[in-house]
């Protein structure tokens, strides 16, 4: 039996959320003792102070973190994220679904997150910069393309993998495009990368739909957050002839049983930056948002959402995790309780991302690049893939969908560590 000593550091309603996980998954295939706790436990995390010149000559400190949950199976892969509410706890909790995200998709890679406690709107894009460059100096012996491969996450763009690359460019001295992903087509991005994890959203809800007899062009769909996941999620699903009739951001939400016209909504944000006052629908809350009568619910901004409060009120008939960890397990058991609502878990619903992550990665070693019906034909078979095999997991041993998710990817996790012997 292993002794674990488990760190305050970590204590967070997320990361508890991600071990209850955990714990229900090993049980579930008698993960054996010896080597729970090291499958579990992130392997170890980074706390860094970032002082940033503001433009008006004062100097702020801001906080920010890296946890890398895995690295036994390759380098360690996951977002960052800039948000006022980031703890390391929420980041441990994020870094482990990456762990079990990426062995379920069958990719080369660990588990691993990192965050700012940070409100990017209150900063100016130069600030911004300061702040995005100071992050990546403090990870400069903590990250690397064969070591760990940050991405976009929550409040990150494009952009700021961007000034990641360079920063940590100029430090080795060449051009290391493959340290990030994520990053502007001109710096060695890959095509399909922004849209990735929207158009593996709307892929899978589609397969989902077809599995449940449900013409595509008959559904409704209700959406929370209308960044990249959200928004890409929006206008892949209205191309496929589904009926959007909610979006929402952190200014509330938009309601229109009509359908709400994507291109124009996004159009809108381009200008506006958010959707407040956006003339598609009435106003509702995001609150409101989520109990909505539609055919499917796409939480797409921020976890636990979805709770034992709300739960016995939704109204869809499949649940599309595009966010990470949107239900907390007592709502999960009510909607297994329930048995009329069909979920898409987190770790396969919104794995498009880190796949053509990978695939950018890839093409960055290899220097050599690929269409967008290329990226977009390998991502598509790939989620055929993971979701025959968590299909067949559920029929095997009458799993719900997450649990023989979680199963599949922490099972591969806990092999991996055991074929490398005690202490990987
Ligand atoms: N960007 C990516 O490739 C991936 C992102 N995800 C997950 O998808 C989710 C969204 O990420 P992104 O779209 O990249 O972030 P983003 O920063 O581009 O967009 C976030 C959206 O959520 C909204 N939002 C923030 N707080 C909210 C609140 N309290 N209520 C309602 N809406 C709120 C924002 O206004 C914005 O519309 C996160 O859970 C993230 O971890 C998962 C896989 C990959
Ligand atoms: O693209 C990546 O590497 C990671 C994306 C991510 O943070 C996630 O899947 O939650």
């Amino acid at each position: 039996m292993s002794k674990v000593i488990i760190s305050p550091l970590y204590d967070s309603e997320v990361f508890k959320m991600a071990c209850r996980q955990f714990d229900q998954a090993a049980d579930a295939i008698s993960l054996p003792e010896a080597i729970r706790d090291r499958t579990k436990w992130p392997r170890r995390c980074l706390a860094v102070s970032l002082p940033v010149k503001m433009d008006n000559g004062t100097v702020t400190i801001f906080e920010g973190y890296r946890v890398q949950h895995s690295i036994s199976t390759g380098p360690s892969k996951g977002g960052i994220r800039f948000h006022e509410n980031v703890t390391i706890g929420e980041v441990a909790a994020l870094a482990m679904w990456m762990s079990w995200k990426c062995s379920l998709l069958g990719l080369p890679y660990g588990g691993a997150k990192g965050g700012v406690i940070v409100n990017p709107r209150d900063l100016s894009p130069n600030e911004l910069e300061h702040l995005s460059r100071r992050y990546m100096q403090e990870m400069i012996n903590f990250v690397g393309p064969q070591l760990d491969i940050p991405a976009p996450d929550l409040g990150t763009n494009e952009q700021i993998m961007g000034w990641m690359m360079d920063t940590y460019s100029n430090h080795v001295g060449y051009i290391a495009p493959a340290v990030v992903t994520g990053k502007p087509l001109s710096l060695g991005g890959s095509q399909g990368r922004r849209e990735a994890t929207g158009a593996g959203v709307a892929y899978l809800v589609k397969a989902y739909l077809q599995d449940l007899n449900i013409p595509i062009n008959t559904a409704t769909v209700a959406i929370q957050g209308f960044g990249n996941v959200g928004s890409e999620t929006a206008a892949a699903l209205a191309a496929y002839g589904a009926k959007i009739i909610a979006i929402s951001d952190y200014t509330g939400a938009i309601h229109n049983p009509a359908g709400i016209d994507i291109a124009n909504a996004q159009e809108y944000l381009r200008y506006a930056r958010v959707l407040k006052d956006f003339h598609g629908g009435e106003p509702i809350t995001n609150e409101q948002l989520l109990e909505l009568d539609c055919t499917v619910l796409i939480p797409a901004a921020l976890e636990r959402v979805i709770t034992a409060d709300n739960a016995p009120r939704l109204r869809c008939r499949l649940l599309a995790e595009a966010a990470n960890g949107p239900t907390t397990p007592e709502a999960d058991r009510i909607i297994d309780q329930r048995g009329d609502i069909e979920l898409i878990p987190d770790v396969l619903c919104n794995s498009g991302g880190v796949v053509v992550s990978y695939f950018e990665w890839l093409q960055n070693l290899q220097n050599f690049y690929w269409s967008r019906d290329e990226v977009l034909t390998k991502l598509f078979a790939m989620l055929d893939r993971a979701k025959a095999s968590v299909e067949t997991q559920r029929k095997k041993f009458q799993f719900n969908r997450r649990l023989a998710a979680l199963t599949l990817g922490i099972a591969r996790v806990a092999d991996a560590k055991q074929s490398r012997g005690l202490f990987p």
